[in-house]
């Protein structure tokens, strides 16, 4: 018996009031389900007005209605949308008829998308891209998702892909003649494919942290002597109140974050206690985690008293600034979180550092990415080594680069991906 997977529905709008709200139904039942609630289907993928009613005959709602066949449709199976009122009471009615039809169950969360993976709608990198551009809150992470979304990252592994595998028969033929009589030396060939694919994943490879970063976030801790005006900086960046400021030094104690969107970029901007030796135990804890969180961050932005030296040490890229720009004499370099003086120009430092490491980024964007690359550049290194030492030793070299290819077809979930699906679609909301 061919096994029928059960069709399912959602929710695939957010939750609570709005001008429409979308449920999709999708499964073999998904048409029936439609022809139930409001008769006759539309045609296929043409939005049509219908009034949607309950097994005894009364209404629902009134809504726009569409219809996708199988192969058609996001995920490869029969698809229904229904875009009704967004009332919460309407939702509720038309997801309790939908319940009660034989054979239809409420999606878990991720299971459209993992029904798109499974029918080869999307490869698991999409899926990622996918999950990505849901979360996305800023520009850059929503260039950055769009474009794994559309399948950049399946296309460039499908490019060293094509390449290993010429490289691969190469080799094969060699060994299948080889008490013939072999007319041309492969190796050229095959190091000249390899060489090629190993600079890119080099170049890819070495993107990841900035991709990451874009994914996440990048970390700018504020740091400085007591009373210097850190948390007066944090609230003018931030635009609200969002730590305590007092004339009294040793007032910040836990690090404060703030997210905030940076032309673009998705910076945690953090506020942290006043560096100086203190015998107080609450402030050494607080001053401890300030260190710490300030050494994680991406990028540090120091504020000093004027004529003061700091006890410490920053690092290349970070940024220095005089505090209380507003009582200054020579406010060159100076910052101030009272009147706003030099703040947009240290807006504009922060956005440019991070916008040059931002840039380093390519088309992977996960740890996963870069585990799978790193293990097929590892398999090509050792092809390569192997190779110089001659036809005897091709057999070798041609199975590590089948390693090669399997680590690559990781990417995209061709291979020994089950275990990751669960962690994948874990982050996946009902109805996506
Ligand atoms: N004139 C002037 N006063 C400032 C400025 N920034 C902060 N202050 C004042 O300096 C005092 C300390 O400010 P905070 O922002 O709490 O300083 P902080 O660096 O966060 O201090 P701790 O949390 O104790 O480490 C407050 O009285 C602020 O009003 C500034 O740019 N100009
Ligand atoms: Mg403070």
């Amino acid at each position: 018996m061919v096994y029928v997977p059960d069709t399912i529905f959602a929710l695939a709008t957010a939750p609570g009031k709005a001008g429409v709200a979308v449920v999709r139904v999708s499964g073999s039942l998904a048409g029936h389900a439609g022809s139930a609630l409001f008769g006759k289907l539309p045609h296929p993928r043409m939005a049509s007005l219908r009034i949607l009613k309950d097994a005894a005959g009364r209404r629902l709602d009134q809504a726009l209605v569409l219809f996708f066949p199988e192969k058609n449709s996001f995920t490869g199976e029969e698809v229904l949308e229904l875009h009704l009122h967004g009332s919460v009471a309407v939702v509720n009615a038309v997801l309790r008829e939908l319940s009660e039809m034989d054979g239809l169950r409420l999606a878990e969360p991720g299971e459209f998308t993992r029904r798109a993976l499974e029918n080869g709608c999307l490869d698991l990198a999409q899926v990622e891209g996918l999950a990505d551009l849901i979360e996305a809150e800023t520009e850059a992470q929503r260039r950055q998702a769009l474009r794994v979304l559309s399948g950049d990252l399946g296309d460039l592994a499908g490019g060293w892909r094509s390449n290993l595998i010429r490289a691969a028969a190469l080799l094969e033929a060699t060994i299948d003649f080889a008490d013939e009589e072999v007319p041309v030396d492969v190796s050229p060939e095959v190091l000249g494919l390899l060489g090629n694919v190993r600079s890119e994943l080099a170049t890819e490879i070495s993107g990841v942290e900035a991709a990451e970063r874009i994914r996440t976030g990048f970390e700018v801790a504020i740091l400085g002597a007591p009373n210097v005006g850190k948390s007066t900086l944090l609230n003018m960046l931030a635009g609200r109140e969002a730590a305590i400021t007092s004339e009294y030094a040793g007032t910040t104690r836990d690090v404060i974050e703030v997210r905030m969107d940076l032309n673009g970029l998705p910076v945690t901007l953090l506020d942290t206690a006043g560096l100086r030796e203190t015998t107080d135990h609450v402030e050494g804890i607080g001053i401890e985690r300030a260190r710490e969180r300030a050494k994680a961050a991406d990028l540090r932005v120091f504020l000093i008293e004027q004529n003061q030296h700091p006890d410490f040490q920053p690092l290349p890229g970070d940024i220095v600034r005089t505090a209380k720009a507003d009582v200054l004499s020579d406010a060159t370099d100076a910052v101030s979180g009272v009147s706003g003086q030099g703040v947009s120009d240290l807006v504009k430092e922060i956005t440019t550092t991070l916008s040059d490491r931002a840039a380093r980024s390519g088309i992977a964007t996960r740890e996963r990415h870069r585990t799978a690359m790193g293990r097929a550049n590892d398999n090509l290194s050792a092809a390569s080594a192997v190779l110089d030492l001659g036809p005897d030793h091709y057999e070798i070299a041609a199975e590590e680069l089948r390693s090669a290819i399997r680590a690559l077809d990781s990417i995209v979930g061709r291979v020994d991906v089950e275990n990751l699906l669960d962690e994948i679609f874990s982050s996946f909301c009902i109805g996506k």
